[in-house]
């Protein structure tokens, strides 16, 4: 087939009435399924509650298992959104926000819990409302009590004892195919640390995310905890931990059980793609080493976060009224040098040294802190991944190791100052107002700590200390800041969640073998690039989550020509799946048609029965 000669309309036509899956993209097609009666009720991916119709009910065994009448799916949606506004309404003046934000996550769960089609469709049509509530930052809240929130198990739990099993242990898993795995060691959850097995929670969130803005199959993804204990004592101590009461396996103990995880996983399913998340930060940067040239993997808090940061930090040039060459001089302080900080200066970094052609110089106007401060040449026991981004001592205004933040800001005059600290309020009064003094007359603050009392300060603070001229992202939502006089203090979410879910899905319908940089490199510049100028003048950097399935088809696409350039895509075996010799001959504007066809939308397929 010769280039440009290749019709998606007409693709996708044969392709639709060729296939004889059980779901498509807008089209109710039958779901073949193998149950009947009760069993049918309980499970949530095919349960319609009162949803099924007569002939449904006569042809699968469910007549008197439901009150009479036949309610249709629009009224059920209705019902529950109802139900959810009147708690709303009701906790409006509830002083304790937290218990709040469980109830709200409680009934969203529930329904998660018997019928996945009603929850999928009310979490995508209300995302902008539901994200903080299944995802970050109540997602931290139902982590830190787990125990007591535990209903219903979900995902996959393997643990240190399991070790020998876990190929068989794989096959207890219901669905055929699995297309994508997070998977947690529980061990660094946002910013609260170390909560074990009751981890298990960020993986559930971010697969809910992959369904509502990636369009993912929910029969087809699978959180994963893998437990190799916990050192952390209260948890240890606790008598409704739900974990292994023991410490931390380390080192090669350690390796040995995410390998036989990754073994039995890609015997299983040897396409599947997993996400590796909130490992602390050794190990996040080791599996990474030891992996991402092995299978279809990514580490999200090093990779994801990367990409969101850097197209924070392109954005920030040009609201700042600056040509993007300009990026190379912006002198931007990054606080927090884990998994995540490293993961943005490295990224960042890389992109100057493509801008400018000198990887020699690329670090210069990088300054990297940690908890004991200022990160230079002359730090003892310097981690070798911080080593290229080290100071050297003496660099504007005599920088010494160690100097506090205050004292860089104070020194430096950044242009950006993003934290990844995890510590709330690191950001506070004094190096506020010290950025006033800024070389930027519109100088950014990205407090990108998760959850919310993490983050390194509050917009409200942000807009305060450092002036109503800044242009301000958080990890986790907050409030616009009114500033009086009608005018408005813009607040961005710069979170990882535009773009893991793009990375994943452009990785799946690529088929791609690994997750390069370059599918990285070219994630990061579509998100930076879907803004207009006009929404970035108003200080607004990344797109609401309202759009964030049209975001994530986007960047899908932008993944996907990625992975065709660098000969890596195989092809996707899936309802409108393609070849590789296909793959190569789309257009951008085909492979983002062709991204956007493969996302799952919730709707009632008519179930029919096979023995
Ligand atoms: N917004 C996002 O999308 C996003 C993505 C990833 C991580 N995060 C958040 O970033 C935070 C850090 O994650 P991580 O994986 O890098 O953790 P990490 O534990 O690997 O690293 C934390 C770093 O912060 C440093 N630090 C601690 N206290 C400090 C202080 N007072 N001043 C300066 N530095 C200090 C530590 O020395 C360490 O270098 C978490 O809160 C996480 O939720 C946000
Ligand atoms: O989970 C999030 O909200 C973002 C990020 O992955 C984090 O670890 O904080
Ligand atoms: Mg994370």
């Amino acid at each position: 087939m010769e280039h440009g000669t290749w019709n998606l309309a007409r693709f996708v036509a044969s392709r639709l009435s060729r296939s004889r899956r059980c779901f498509s993209s807008m089209i109710p097609r039958p779901c073949i399924i193998h149950k009947r009666g009760s069993d049918i009720l309980h499970d949530p991916w095919i349960n319609k509650d009162t949803g099924f119709s007569l002939t449904e009910r006569n042809r699968l065994g469910l007549r008197g298992l439901l009150p009479p009448r036949v309610i249709s799916f629009e009224q059920q949606y209705s019902r529950f959104m109802e139900s959810y506004r009147s708690l709303e309404k009701n906790t409006q003046n509830e002083t304790d926000t937290s218990a709040v934000a469980l109830a709200k996550w409680r009934i969203l769960n529930r329904l998660h819990d018997r019928n996945e089609t009603l929850y999928f469709r009310v979490l995508i049509d209300n995302i902008k409302d539901f994200a903080p509530i299944i995802y970050t930052p109540t997602v931290g809240l139902v982590c830190q009590n787990y125990s007591g929130l535990f209903r219903r198990p979900r995902g996959m739990y393997f643990s240190a004892k399991d070790k020998g099993e876990m190929m068989s242990m794989i096959y207890n898993w219901p669905s055929q195919r699995v297309d994508m795995i997070v998977l947690t060691d529980g061990s660094r959850i946002l910013g609260l640390g170390d909560l074990g097995v009751h981890g298990i929670g960020i993986p559930i969130g971010k697969l809910d995310m992959y369904v509502a803005a990636a369009g993912l199959n929910p029969q087809r993804i699978l959180p994963v905890m893998l437990d190799v204990g916990t050192n952390n004592l209260k948890l240890i101590h606790d008598p409704l931990y739900l974990g292994l009461r023991q410490p931390r396996l380390e080192g090669e103990e350690y390796l040995s059980i995410i390998d036989e995880f990754v073994e039995a996983v890609l015997t299983r399913w040897p396409k599947a793609i997993i996400q590796f998340e909130d490992f602390q930060m050794k190990w996040a940067f080791e599996t990474l080493k030891r992996y991402r040239r092995r299978f279809c993997m990514f580490n999200d808090d090093v990779q994801g976060t990367a990409g969101v940061a850097l197209a924070g930090l392109l954005g920030t040039v040009r609201a700042q009224g600056r040509p993007l060459d300009h990026f190379p001089n912006q002198k931007i302080v990054v606080v927090g040098a884990g998994s995540a900080g490293l993961g943005v200066v490295s990224m960042a970094v890389r992109a100057v040294a493509k801008m400018t052609g000198k990887a020699e110089t690329a670090a210069q106007n990088f300054f990297l802190l940690d908890k004991d401060g200022l990160i230079t040449k002359e730090r003892k026991n310097l981690d070798p991944a911080a080593e290229p981004f080290a100071k050297d001592p003496g660099q504007i205004g005599e920088l010494r190791d160690g100097d506090s933040l205050r004292e860089v800001v104070k020194k430096v005059k950044p242009d950006v100052l993003l934290g990844l600290s995890g510590v709330g309020g690191v950001f506070d009064e004094e190096v506020l107002k010290a950025m006033r003094e800024s070389s930027s007359s519109r100088p950014a603050i990205f407090a990108m700590s998760n959850p919310t009392m993490n983050a390194e300060c509050t917009a409200t603070e942000a807009f305060k200390f450092a002036g109503e001229n800044i242009v301000f992202a958080s990890g986790s939502p907050f409030e616009n800041v009114k500033l009086g006089n009608g005018k408005v203090g813009y607040v961005n979410q710069a979170n990882n969640m535009y773009l893991f879910p793009g990375i994943g899905l452009g990785a799946l319908v690529s088929g791609a073998r690994f997750v390069t940089d370059g599918m990285l490199q070219a994630a990061a510049e579509r998100l930076a690039s879907y803004m207009t100028d006009e929404e970035i003048q108003n200080g607004i950097l990344f797109p609401s989550v309202k759009s964030i399935r049209d975001i994530t088809a986007e960047v899908g696409a932008a993944v996907v020509r990625a992975a065709v350039e660098e000969e890596l895509a195989e092809g996707y075996e899936g309802y409108l799946g393609v070849g590789p010799k296909e793959l190569a001959h789309m257009s951008q504007e085909e492979t983002v048609e062709y991204v956007r066809r493969n996302m799952w939308y919730p709707n009632y397929s008519p179930l029919v029965q096979q023995k």
